[in-house]
């Protein structure tokens, strides 16, 4: 039998393709772009939509703000917690997931957040955890310098600990409504946690009543190998970038044998590879359609701009032409990054661009008609090992188009395949929803 796999969007609540023939105008902040986003997405039967999110404005790119605000790249960028509300109360069964930064929030807000957003979406919220990797975020919380990854990633892992604690300051059943006796909550299920950590100290316990979720679903994006160790405690899903289908298997295969050293159930991790597909009508249309955009200098310039605000390393001092002059590292985000510069291969910059297509957030191509990438993608489930896929565009950049090409053309061919969910069970949460299969 066919082994069906799990469907996430990623976007973030920035401009659509403003420039683009069938962008929206690049002014989408009623939220109301994006909600119909969601409901198209929950029409196609996805677990989830998440809401990527950064707390600067990026000046690595020629040393200055300008190609990111010239061209509203990465930015502006609103908060992505009004907008989760907005599309969680619009569709009833899609997963929504905004993101929170452990150098941002203290983890009493997060705690409550998350808690409060899971009561209001009857169990369907999810943190996305990311720990920052900016020094220029970091400068906007107090702090002079990102602390190194292995600090950000142990502060994170305490700062999980907290969180868990609170959510489990209350017994589920603790809120007991008895009208009769005149008793809301019974004081003997809620607790302090009275936590003192290297980093948090939080005396608890939470002002929330327990959400449908209890504790909500907590998904991360972490690449490195101490990224990977923290997913692998800590998520019910994994958002992962891998250089093809074997690098896929292998990261895949690494998370779920973490998993397993800290005690917990590999199938509890689901591991979704981000994608960027490109449809069209014909493969020569999509072909066409990949080969306007890799080639467009628009593109070329968006994609480095980006890539430098990931990575905190200028990109306009390389030639295009040439190869890297060296192995680039960052303190930043360096999985992004090796996946990009593909050290060794001896690329041009430009023909890095072009190579990576789906700039830094493609694992494997998928150019063709819907019913090609369908299958494609079956395959490379099979390859990969499974759990299934993060989709979304090479710079973030939407438009109804592309939205209406992967609701209304690819998840149909995935679901005549029997590759994807063709409706939700009643009354599941995105916790359940991600065990289903
Ligand atoms: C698809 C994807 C989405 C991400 N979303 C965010 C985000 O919303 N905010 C953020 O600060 N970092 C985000 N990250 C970065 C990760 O949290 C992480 O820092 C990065 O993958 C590097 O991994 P490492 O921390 O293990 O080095 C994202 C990464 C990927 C691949």
């Amino acid at each position: 039998m066919t082994r069906k796999f799990h469907l996430a969007f990623i976007f973030n609540f920035t401009p659509d393709d403003w420039q683009g023939p069938f962008g929206t105008g690049g002014a989408p902040w009623d939220g109301k772009f994006h909600t119909e986003v969601a409901q198209a997405l929950e029409r196609a039967c996805f677990d989830y939509v998440i809401v990527e999110d950064k707390l600067m404005v990026p000046e690595s790119y020629g040393g200055s703000s300008e190609a990111a605000l010239r061209q509203a790249m990465s930015v502006p960028k609103h908060d992505p917690v009004p907008l989760a509300v907005a599309m969680g109360l619009a569709t009833s069964h899609l997963g929504i997931v905004a993101t929170l930064s452990t150098l941002a929030y203290p983890p009493f807000m997060t705690a409550r957040l998350a808690s409060t957003m899971d009561s209001m979406l009857g169990g369907r919220f999810g943190w996305n955890i990311v720990t920052s990797a900016e020094t220029l975020a970091a400068q906007n919380f107090g702090m002079t310098e990102l602390p190194p990854r292995n600090v950000r990633y142990e502060m994170a892992d305490e700062y999980v600990d907290v969180v868990r604690q609170l959510f489990a300051s209350w017994d589920r059943d603790a809120v007991v409504l008895d009208r009769d006796n005149g008793i809301y909550a019974d004081h003997t299920k809620v607790r302090p946690i009275h936590f003192k950590g290297k980093h948090f100290s939080v005396r608890g316990p939470l002002n929330t009543v327990p959400s449908p979720q209890h504790r909500p679903a907590f998904i991360q994006a972490g690449a490195s190998p101490r990224g990977r160790v923290f997913a692998a405690r800590n998520a019910d899903s994994v958002i992962a970038i891998a250089n093809g289908v074997e690098a896929m298997r292998e990261f895949r295969a690494d998370v779920r044998r973490h998993a397993e050293d800290f005690g917990r159930d590999p199938d509890g991790v689901k591991v979704l590879f981000c994608v960027t597909p490109v449809l069209g009508e014909t493969e020569q249309d999509a072909r066409d359609k990949q080969a306007r955009m890799v080639s467009s200098p628009q593109f070329i310039h968006d994609i480095l701009a980006q890539t430098s605000a990931l990575t905190e390393i200028d990109f306009a001092q390389f030639d295009l032409d040439k190869p890297l002059p060296h192995r680039l590292e960052t303190n930043g985000e360096q999985g992004s990054l090796d996946q990009f510069q593909q050290w060794g291969s001896g690329k041009t910059l430009r023909e890095l661009v072009a190579d990576s297509a789906g700039g830094l957030v493609s694992s494997v191509e998928l150019v063709g008609t819907p019913d090609q990438v369908a299958a494609r993608m079956g395959e490379v489930m099979e390859e990969a090992g499974g759990d299934g896929f993060m989709i979304t565009t090479p710079l973030l950049r939407l438009n109804r188009r592309y939205v209406a090409e992967v609701t209304d053309g690819l998840v149909p061919a995935l679901q005549r395949l029997g590759l994807t969910r063709t409706a939700y069970a009643t009354g599941r949460t995105l916790k359940e929803n991600l065990r289903e299969f």
